[in-house]
């Protein structure tokens, strides 16, 4: 079976070692071994439909003007429109882009939402530009993305380094560059947006609280309390906090964070309010909070905890560091941050891993509430949104540890079999595979 990383090999491209298309694809191949998926199936979702690459000019602060390079890529749209996030940060490229858009197409399938998948973002650190020239780029990189993007088309979601101001001026952009009578029927272009500007109560907390409630599943169908579990978190943003949060209300205690900046530990709990309002007055970072101590990087995801929580970027749980994890549980927040050698090492030592396009699926569900809010022109209210987030997460999971546990194989390979059939359902019956 030729995949599309393979092709990009044999032309000679470059393909990091064991990058994240790398991943995804094993990760696809292996469950559509296990369910026999069509041959003719198999090709349409190896390959990605579109990929847009814009370069597109911003004038500086200083007057000077910097080119910068950003991409959308739209996996499959068996389903519905793409839907995907977008991220700034200096490891997006084309591979990222196309691995990300493939993820969110088993996540938003998985979820019985009425989407495909998409990603994109803009290869850049946000750290070295003012809001101002933020801004800029990101009304640059909208008009650039021009038609590409639309709201029953392709609808972005914030991801890494991209937030609810972010989704707004992209929603303002999009909308100028409409006739006026359908600027304001528009604005579910995008998801993730202020919730005085058309975004949802809630969809901020929503992944977060998706990750806290898989968790939350997980113990029950394991008889085990949350109160008095240690867990870690990578990445202390958006995802981190929000899962920290929640997971703490239900008196689990969060003993170790490690950001972007640096590793923070102790053992006896860290205030998960106390570090969100530090690193408010921080720039962001957790470095230095006064109520614990200052560790080595790469002893992180070795430290005594029940539960670990990825939610930064991908491959960060490796053949390295794998066999050196002590938590039982594997939450994962982040897209892809367990690579395929690093979680044969974890089902060998009895470790579960609660898959990406389960565990972190609250935000796009989330993102699903809000469109349907801006498309039926309704405002949701908070509780109501929860109770739906907290239906919906339920039936993923119990759908997933289901399948897992009658066919007797790990969560990734159920949540995959199950996302895949469903487009596999849906080609098979517009008839164009007898
Ligand atoms: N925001 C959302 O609704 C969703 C996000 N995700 C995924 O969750 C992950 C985190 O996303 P957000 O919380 O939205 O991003 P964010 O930008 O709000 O936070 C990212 C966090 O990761 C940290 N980080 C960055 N590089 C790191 C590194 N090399 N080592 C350790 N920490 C590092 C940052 O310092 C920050 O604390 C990403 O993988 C994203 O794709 C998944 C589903 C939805
Ligand atoms: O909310 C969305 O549309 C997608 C969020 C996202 O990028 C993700 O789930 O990885």
């Amino acid at each position: 079976m030729t995949t599309l990383t393979a092709d990009l090999k044999k032309n000679n491209k470059k393909v990091p070692v064991r990058g994240m298309m790398d991943n995804v694809m094993e990760q696809f191949n292996s469950a559509s071994d296990y369910i026999g998926l069509h041959p003719n199936i198999r090709k349409i979702l190896s390959i990605t439909n579109n990929e847009i690459i814009v370069n597109f000019p911003v004038k500086m602060d200083n007057g000077e003007v910097e080119i910068f390079q950003g991409y959308r890529v739209q996996h499959n749209n068996a389903l519905g429109p793409y839907k995907g996030g977008l991220r700034y940060h200096p490891t997006v490229d084309i591979d990222a882009a196309r691995a990300l858009a493939m993820w969110m197409t088993w996540k938003t399938s998985l979820a019985g939402l009425p989407y495909g998948g998409g990603k994109g973002g803009i290869k850049i650190d946000p750290s070295k530009y003012s809001q101002a020239e933020l801004e800029r780029i990101t009304r640059r990189f909208t008009f650039a993305l021009a038609d590409n993007i639309g709201p029953e088309h392709d609808i972005p979601a914030p991801d890494v380094n991209t937030n609810s101001q972010t989704m707004a001026w992209i929603a303002d952009t999009y909308m100028s560059t409409r006739p006026p009578a359908e600027r304001t029927a528009n604005q579910h272009v995008v998801t993730g947006k202020p919730d005085g500007s058309g975004g949802l109560e809630g969809r901020d907390r929503a992944t977060g609280y998706g990750v806290y409630l898989s968790i939350k599943f997980w113990a029950e169908k394991n008889n085990e309390p949350l109160v008095g579990k240690k867990f870690i978190v990578q990445g202390f943003g958006n995802v981190g906090y929000w899962a920290a949060h929640f997971l703490e209300k239900d008196g689990a205690q969060l003993v170790a964070v490690q950001d972007a900046y640096g590793s923070i530990e102790n053992q006896k709990g860290i205030n998960v309010e106390d570090l969100f309002n530090y690193i408010k007055v921080n720039e962001g970072s957790i470095v230095d909070f006064p109520n614990a101590k200052t560790i080595d990087k790469d002893k992180f995801f070795a430290l005594n905890c029940d539960i670990c929580i990825p939610a930064a970027l991908g491959n960060q749980i490796t053949k390295q560091n794998a066999p050196k994890i002590k938590a039982t549980l594997i939450a994962e927040g982040a897209n892809g941050p367990t690579n395929v050698e690093g979680e044969k090492i974890l089902i060998d030592r009895g470790i579960t891993v609660i898959p990406d396009i389960l565990c972190n699926s609250g935000g796009v569900v989330g993102s699903y509430f809000e469109w349907l809010q801006n498309r039926n022109g309704e405002i949701w209210q908070l509780e109501d949104v929860m109770a739906k987030l907290d239906k919906k997460m339920k039936e993923s999971f119990n759908k997933v540890f289901d399948y897992a546990k009658n066919e007797g194989i790990d969560m990734r390979t159920a949540a995959f079999c199950i996302a895949i059939q469903r487009i596999e359902k849906a080609y098979i019956q517009r008839g164009i595979f007898p």
